[in-house]
């Protein structure tokens, strides 16, 4: 099995959400738990929330974008690393469009400023089956979970929906109100989530303004989620409280999202950063 010693890297970031991005279209390897959360970890390796992967992976055209969390689970979607792939591959091929593959489905990303990429997230699924829930939910915009310990009324009844990833996201008043970092991780291994959950507090600040603070699934509490900015937007207006689009802030900054009615397909927009060029040491 080759190793990653003296392989390049690079550093993005999207809104702060901080990647390591790995080409392996040359040289295929297996990324496996141990070697993502070695990377992942900055006491081990360069440090970040996913790990992510450049690859050519058997029975897919194109090139296929490998996504690890910090924990070192390898999950389907990633939104802000999906603008940061998808700018890397138009630099590459002199494009402003581009197309490529995860676990998730195909995206296609699209150039619309300098260092600012929007992004086919796809469909949104709501069934309780497709999110995925344990239990059968009929009615995903108002789940029906036992806080338990938690036992903050003021959560009762969050809205699921998978956009690639499973999200969980509580409508509250005041995201400051809240120990995100004590009832996240709750919810995340909630049994309701077979497949976990990413949680996020959402305050709606007018019909086209939401306010996110997000807890990862296999990251934790991170400066900003692509996916949940989608789930968030599409979970509002299906509780009409936001029209189709709005500018979701989180602590890392602004996405503008917009859940399409013609073909039901959710736009990210947002920037991007590429930080640092580095190089894995002799110890990977
Ligand atoms: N923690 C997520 C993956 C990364 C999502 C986030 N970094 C984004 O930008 O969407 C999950 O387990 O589904």
């Amino acid at each position: 099995m080759s190793s990653l010693s003296g392989h390049p890297y690079l550093i993005m970031n999207g809104l702060g959400n901080r990647f390591v991005i790995i080409d392996l279209r040359d040289n295929p390897m297996v990324i496996d738990n141990d070697l993502a959360k070695k990377i992942a970890d900055p006491k081990t390796g360069p440090g970040c929330d996913q790990v992510i992967t450049l690859e050519h992976r058997k029975g897919i055209d194109g090139v296929f974008m490998g996504i690890w969390n910090a924990d070192g689970d390898e999950v389907g979607a990633c939104g802000n690393a999906s603008r940061c792939v998808g700018w890397l591959l138009m630099e590459e091929q002199d494009e402003s469009e581009t197309r490529f593959e995860t676990a998730s489905g195909p995206l296609h990303a699209t150039k619309v400023g300098d260092k600012r990429i929007a992004v086919d997230m796809g469909e949104p699924k709501f069934h309780w089956r497709d999110i995925p829930l344990a239990e059968q939910m009929d009615d995903t915009r108002f789940v029906d979970i036992k806080l338990g310990p938690i036992d903050n009324p003021v959560l009762w009844g969050p809205s699921t929906v998978n956009v690639g990833n499973p999200h969980c996201i509580f409508f509250v008043d005041d995201v400051n109100a809240h120990a995100l970092e004590k009832f996240g991780p709750m919810i995340e291994h909630h049994p309701l989530f077979p497949e976990r959950a990413n949680v996020s507090i959402a305050q709606v600040t007018s019909k086209h303004a939401i306010r996110l603070r997000v807890w990862e699934r296999g990251a934790g509490i991170t400066k900003a989620c692509g996916t949940a900015a989608c789930a968030a937007l599409v979970c509002a207006h299906r509780r009409r409280l936001t029209g189709r689009k709005a500018v979701i802030t989180l602590d890392g900054g602004d996405l503008a999202v917009e859940w399409r009615e013609d073909d039901n397909r959710i736009i990210m927009t947002g920037p991007i950063s590429l930080d640092e060029k580095g190089e894995f040491g002799t110890d990977f």
